[in-house]
């Protein structure tokens, strides 16, 4: 095995940009083409100083980047995330060490930069834990059959008095974001979506090499006109012995209320010739199932992490989301790189607002940074991690109340895979 220490990581420059691509596609088993339009449409949406790569004689065999993201927290004030993107390492030049290095160039800018966590999408759970990151957000998938959920097959539209209708793509451009951003402000586990996020998902830029297929967007309108709800979804016409067998996968689903998200559901459930329906990532506990009369309609075909996140600044985060039950605790937190570790008192008041600083008193819990990621968007319990030893308790019954202090009623949820 080579030592990686002969080979160069520095951030990109304009002309790397289409060997660092082509590093990128390589990792991700990706035909390592690279057109001069994917190249134009990637530099636009990126950061040269925060866009690492690795060159071997010249050769780029690795690529990183990271971009500021605003992350919705508990509460539903949102913190600086350092987002982390694109990570490839070459198959030749895999296991000396490259992600290791642009973890810590990249981590060690964005704790300078003051962003209170870093955030990622990981491919593997083994990858990141070393760095600090925890599963904070986590997603499920259901297949839905139809014909078993027992749903109203004369559905005609909504019951009350708001309206579902079909939009061109550049109406769901117009309309999503302002929708996205009422969601965005009441969902933990939400990330921002800038302009370049719409034009991508509404056909309006198309990586080159990639086949495109224009989804189906449709907005619900409330009795009184607001647009609270947008669905996007591909849909596939098959026919088995003249029956239809047709597939519809929902790309986005987003709604601002219940009546919408029941619309928006119940349309797509009743599309003809449509007999199963794909969800998409959606929260664990997405209303989809009990919608149904048969919930048992909808299988889980996916149930895993999404969102992983690696505190950077533990004060600012804590501080920064709210709590279901008033109380005080003693955290001491260890990170072995030196960017979040320390012992913080909390002090979560009866308004569900919280202070938290460094303090000499001693602590009620002791865990790891990277378990302190997993439990902040009050996704995981302390109970179970302290089970698995994982959080240690310094004082009989201080796991149970961080329990009720930390946990959310709905569960954090990211739909965006980043
Ligand atoms: C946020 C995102 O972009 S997620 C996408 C990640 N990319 C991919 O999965 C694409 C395919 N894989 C790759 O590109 C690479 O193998 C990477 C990026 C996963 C790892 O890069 P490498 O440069 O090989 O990692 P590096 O050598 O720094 O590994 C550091 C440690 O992590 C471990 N590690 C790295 N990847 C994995 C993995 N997939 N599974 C288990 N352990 C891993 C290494 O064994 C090493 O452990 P050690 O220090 O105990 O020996």
């Amino acid at each position: 095995m080579t030592a990686s220490t002969g080979i160069e990581i520095r951030t990109i420059d304009d002309d790397d940009v289409p060997a660092w691509t082509r590093a990128m596609h390589t990792g991700f088993l990706r035909p390592p083409v690279v057109s001069k339009e994917e190249v134009e449409i990637r530099r636009a949406g990126m950061d040269l100083d925060r866009t690492q790569g690795a060159f071997d004689g010249g050769r780029c065999v690795a690529a990183f980047r990271s971009f500021a993201q605003r992350l919705t927290v508990p509460g539903g004030a949102s913190v600086a995330a350092d987002a982390v993107s694109n990570v490839s390492v070459s198959p030749t030049h895999r296991r000396r060490g490259l992600l290791g290095r642009m973890m810590t160039n990249d981590l060690r800018l964005a704790k300078e930069r003051g962003d209170a966590a870093a955030t990622l999408i990981a491919a593997e759970w083994l990858i990141y834990g070393r760095y600090g990151f925890g599963p904070a957000s986590w997603t499920t998938e259901w297949e839905v059959d139809v014909a078993r959920a027992g749903l109203d097959r004369r559905y005609a539209g909504p019951a009350d008095g708001g309206r579902v209708d079909f939009v061109d793509p550049g109406t769901a451009r117009e309309l999503g974001p302002a929708l996205h951003e009422r969601l965005r402000a009441t969902r933990p586990g939400f990330v921002d979506r800038d302009e370049r996020w719409w034009r991508r998902a509404t056909g309006d830029l198309r990586p080159a090499g990639r086949p495109w297929t224009e989804p189906f967007y449709v907005v619900y309108r409330a009795p009184d006109g607001a647009v609270d709800g947008l669905l996007a979804y591909t849909a596939q016409d098959t026919w088995e012995a003249k029956r239809p067998h047709g597939t519809a996968s929902v790309l986005d689903l987003i709604a601002v209320s219940t009546e919408a998200e029941r619309a928006l559901w119940h349309f797509l459930l009743s599309v003809d010739w449509i007999t199963t329906v794909r969800s998409g990532f959606r929260a664990p506990d997405d209303l989809l199932p009990l919608l149904l009369p048969d919930p048992r309609a909808a299988k889980v075909t996916t149930h895993a992490d999404l969102l992983w996140l690696r505190p950077l600044d533990v004060p600012a985060l804590l501080e920064a989301r709210t709590y279901a039950h008033p109380g005080t605790l003693v955290v001491e937190i260890a990170d072995p790189d030196g960017y979040a570790g320390g012992r913080f008192l909390l002090e979560a008041g009866p308004d569900g607002a919280a202070r938290c600083a460094a303090t000499a008193r001693p602590a009620d819990l002791a865990l790891g940074v990277g378990d302190l990621g997993a439990l902040y968007l009050g996704d995981e319990s302390v109970v179970r991690l302290a089970a698995l030893g994982r959080v240690a308790e310094e004082r009989p019954g201080a796991a149970a109340r961080a329990e009720l202090m930390l946990r959310t009623a709905r569960r954090p949820w990211c739909p965006d895979v980043f």
